[in-house]
């Protein structure tokens, strides 16, 4: 079974043209590190365009990169499966080994990111530290459908969430999602480009209060605004 799953694997990279030798590149496999142990591993970035990326996103992608160039801004790499080192942290601090299922350990992926090409959450997340605030542009897929032409609402949520979460992650520290509430105030389109605004507006002890709102390109049409509590997570104390 362990044979022929490695066999599978092989012929699937050979496919794929890679060299031999050359690094692997993660998409959508999971990672096999009893495997592969002895190579290098380059985790895909998946907030980098793809063709599924309107004229209107990569527009706007080119703008932000653009503000990168002087370190006033800088964009958030995505991965599905790479582990960083808060994640790390986390599993040290607050996980229970025995909450841990090793048989599903490698089908851990993040849940934004487990989509094809263009069908799900097709997004990225530009940082202005010192402002405290994030620009998180996306496109939502055909899959993330709720009332028939536009997305569903949890989609928005989760794509609100995860904007938020990456602006209270600015000050340091791991922080978990406590409170959100959001106010839908127009349906937005299946695979239009929106334009979430976050910014950290008050930091209260272990407490982050943050808001957000989703606009259109044009800026014209808004989607919806949002706050959220995020909690700092202590360390002395259990999550479970
Ligand atoms: C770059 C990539 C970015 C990816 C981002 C992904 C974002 C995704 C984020 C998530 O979705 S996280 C998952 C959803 N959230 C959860 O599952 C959290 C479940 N809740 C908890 O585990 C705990 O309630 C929590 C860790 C949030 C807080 O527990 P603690 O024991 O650390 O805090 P505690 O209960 O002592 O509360 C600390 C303070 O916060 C306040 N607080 C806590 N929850 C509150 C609440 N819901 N509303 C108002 N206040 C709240 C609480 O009153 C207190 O205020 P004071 O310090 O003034 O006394």
């Amino acid at each position: 079974m362990l044979r022929s799953c490695t066999a599978g694997l092989r012929s699937l990279w050979a496919l794929c043209g890679r060299r031999e030798g050359a690094p692997r590149l993660s998409t959508d496999l999971p990672p096999a590190p009893r495997l592969f142990s002895t190579e290098k591993v380059i985790h895909k970035d998946w907030s980098l365009p793809n063709p599924s990326w309107s004229k209107d996103f990569k527009l706007l992608f080119d703008q932000f990169m653009k503000k990168c160039e002087d370190g006033s801004w800088e964009r958030l790499p995505s991965y599905k499966h790479r582990s960083t080192q808060k994640s790390e942290d986390f599993k040290t601090y607050f996980l229970e080994p025995k909450l841990v299922k090793e048989e599903r350990v490698s089908q851990v992926q993040l849940f934004t990111r487990g989509f094809e090409d263009g069908l799900g959450f097709e997004y990225v997340i530009f940082s202005n530290n010192d402002e405290k605030r994030t620009v998180c542009l996306f496109q939502g897929g055909p899959y993330l459908q709720g009332i028939p032409g536009f997305l569903h609402g949890g989609a928005m949520a989760t794509m609100i969430d995860t904007a938020l979460g990456s602006c209270a992650a600015i000050p340091g520290g791991i922080v978990m999602t406590a409170n959100l509430n959001i106010n839908f105030k127009r349906p937005v389109p299946i695979c239009s480009v929106v334009v979430i605004n976050s910014q950290l507006d008050k930091l209260e002890g272990r407490k982050l209060f943050l808001s957000c709102n989703v606009r259109s390109v044009d800026e014209k049409t808004l989607y919806s605004e949002a706050t959220g509590l995020f909690i700092k997570l202590d360390p002395e104390k259990s999550l479970t």
